[in-house]
């Protein structure tokens, strides 16, 4: 592509407007920001499911057309994750090696589901009542982003506990990344874009994971097969503890001393990348996140004492 880098506006799927980088050339503007790593790409799936379909071609540089509005968001916010994990944790995208961010919205029909597919992320349109399109919500996103860089660092295998951690990582760097940009931050997921005839609620709560009916201590963990060895489900582990490590809070009666979401990314992203394997469980999650902890903040520190805290809170040991 020849062309130059310029800035389009537009609508998101909430109605809201922002701006975001695309190029400028004689057929018009795409979605490609060349700003970023190798570039971010965004694709229209025209409602099928070939991937990654064509890369979105605009007349004028204003998207504001209510078709326009998953692509807007999914460009902008895989920018945004794009600059969360290399402003904060100095990962020039998911390979540190500046790896292209493909996205294609719009993928199969009504389709109410998002995903990492192993070299791109999907996004569904979902079908207006469980769903908007998937790509509405930051921490959906960031989500899907973070599959990838746990694909390219400890490649936890996803299914059975090492595939809650993948989950529950997921949705970690999601809500961090959502409250990095203050996006209405909360410890919910896909709050944006669940049920839009309901408010308040949300796919999962990692603040509280038994309101999706998930667990909250490691007693609680489901066993079976479904949703491959509940990779959604006892990811709820994970997110209580990260929700205790940041907030602090008492829980099944352990006390932990909250250490803020900074701290938090710190210790989870070198937990992620330096010390997690392939076939990680939860204890190894508890030792790993120890010693990232013990290498940041050293082994007397309250953040090691509150990763403890945390882990003990939820059952892991
Ligand atoms: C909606 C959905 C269905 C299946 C897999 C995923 C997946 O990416 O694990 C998925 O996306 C999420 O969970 C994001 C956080 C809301
Ligand atoms: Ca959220
Ligand atoms: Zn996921």
């Amino acid at each position: 592509l020849s062309g130059t880098v310029v800035t389009g506006s537009g609508t998101g799927v909430l109605g809201d407007s922002k701006t975001f980088k695309t190029f400028s050339t004689a057929d018009g503007y795409y979605l490609y920001d060349a700003t970023r790593g190798k570039g971010v790409y965004t694709y229209d799936g025209r409602n099928q499911t070939r991937i990654p379909g064509t890369l979105w071609l605009d007349a004028d540089n204003r998207f504001g057309a209510s078709y326009d509005r998953a692509a807007v968001d999914a460009h902008t916010y895989a920018a945004w994750t794009y600059d969360y994990f290399r402003n904060v944790h100095n990962r020039n995208s998911y390979d540190n090696a500046g790896a292209e961010l493909v996205s294609t919205v719009h993928y199969g029909r009504s389709y109410n589901n998002a995903g990492w597919t192993g070299s791109q992320m999907i996004y569904g349109d979902g079908d207006g009542y469980n769903f908007r399109a998937f790509s509405g919500s930051l921490d959906v996103v960031a989500h899907e982003l973070t599959h990838a860089v746990t694909d390219f660092s400890a490649d936890l295998i996803y299914q059975n506990e090492s595939g809650a951690i993948n989950e529950s990582m997921s949705d970690i760097f999601g809500t961090l990344t959502e409250y990095h940009f203050n996006n209405n931050p909360d410890w919910l997921m896909g709050e944006d874009i669940y049920t839009p005839g309901t408010p308040g609620d949300a796919l999962r709560s990692m603040a509280d994971p038994t309101l999706a009916g998930d667990p909250d201590h490691y007693s609680k963990r489901y066993i079976g097969t479904q949703d491959n060895g509940g990779v959604h489900i006892n990811s709820g582990i994970g997110n209580k503890m990260a929700y205790l490590l940041a907030n602090g809070g008492t829980h099944y009666g352990v006390k932990v001393n909250g250490i803020g979401n900074t701290k938090v990314g710190k210790i989870m992203y070198r937990t992620l990348t330096q010390y997690l394997t392939p076939t990680s469980n939860y204890s190894h999650f508890r030792a790993s996140a120890i010693r990232a902890a013990t290498d940041l903040y050293g082994a007397s520190s309250a953040e090691v004492a509150a990763v403890k805290q945390a882990f003990s809170a939820v059952g892991v040991y």
